[in-house]
């Protein structure tokens, strides 16, 4: 499949930090991509390097199949929505004011705002202040601005931190219905829920370099136990995933007994925890 995205031996420094140590990976056009580190990882440093934002200083960097920073000039804003906890809005002007500047400035037509508000839920409020919203409204709102250009891919920093689950889970169904239509989604978080539901793929960032990059699937099967939790009216017991688990399974299944069964899989936090020695709050 196509890389979208193509990062070699990325290395980025500040005055004195090194921020990105080493990093390579591939994003796929059309997939959900999930950079998942703590605090202080390098999440934000590579979007910021991603989306032209700022100078690498060393390795390669490839978004559409040249250096974001060279694309620049040639329509690569337009190709790409990005969004951080730097909201960028105008405070005192309406949601709809807000989005018209933006419209103006990527000429998109006007009549594309009302599509777009319904999509994250907002329609109702376009003419409330942006000052007045609520923070899950705002970070909807900016998703919005965001995907008004209908970009090809979408940068997604830390989408729902500190939002309530009904925003999250708003702004969840719109990633997968975007995902669906074609757009793809890079986004760096530090919920693995979130990782876990959303993402094709994931990997994690640990003080500037990757410990490991796969499907949540394959690297639940990779760090899991292999076994499983059968629940029956004396209580929980713990079989392996082999012949005498099945067995033991279907003795407890034709006496009656079995009332849920459950396997142990890690969740991706567990295993980063396991990799890399560190939780990821
Ligand atoms: N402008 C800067 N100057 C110096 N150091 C910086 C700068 N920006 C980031 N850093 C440092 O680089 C490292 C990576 O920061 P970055 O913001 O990329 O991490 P992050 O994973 O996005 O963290 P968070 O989730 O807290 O935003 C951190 O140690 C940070 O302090």
């Amino acid at each position: 499949m196509e890389s979208i995205i193509e990062v070699e031996n990325l290395q980025k420094s500040y005055k004195n930090k090194q921020a990105l140590k080493n990093v390579s990976f591939r994003v796929r056009r059309g997939e959900i991509f999930g950079f998942l580190g703590p605090s202080g990882s390098g999440k934000t440093t590579t979007v910021k390097i991603l989306t032209s934002q700022l100078q690498h200083t060393s390795g390669r960097v490839s978004v559409f199949g040249a250096d974001p920073l060279r694309n620049r000039r040639a329509g690569f804003l337009s190709r790409i929505g990005v969004l951080t906890d730097n909201s960028g809005m105008y405070d005192r002007l309406t949601v709809y004011d807000n989005l018209k500047l933006f419209c103006g400035l990527y000429g998109v037509p006007d009549k594309e705002i009302g599509p777009v508000l319904a999509s994250v839920n907002m329609a109702a409020d376009q003419s409330t202040p942006v000052q007045k919203l609520s923070k899950g409204m705002k970070q909807r709102i900016t998703l919005a601005r965001a995907i008004l250009h209908r970009p090809e891919i979408l940068f997604l920093d830390e989408p729902t931190s500190a939002l309530d689950p009904v925003n999250m889970g708003q702004i969840h169904d719109t990633l997968r219905r975007l995902n669906r239509e074609g757009t793809t989604i890079f986004l760096t978080t530090h919920n693995m829920q979130e990782a876990e539901t959303l993402c094709d793929r994931v990997a994690f960032l640990n003080n500037g370099e990757i410990s490991a990059l796969d499907t949540p699937l394959e690297l639940r099967l990779q760090h899991g136990d292999r076994t499983i939790t059968v629940t029956t009216s004396r209580g929980k017991e713990i079989v392996s995933q082999d012949e005498a688990g099945a067995r033991r399974i279907s003795e407890l299944m034709a006496r009656g007994e079995l009332l849920a069964i459950h396997s142990n899989e890690p969740t991706l936090g567990d295993i980063f925890v396991k990799i890399t020695g560190r939780g990821l709050e």
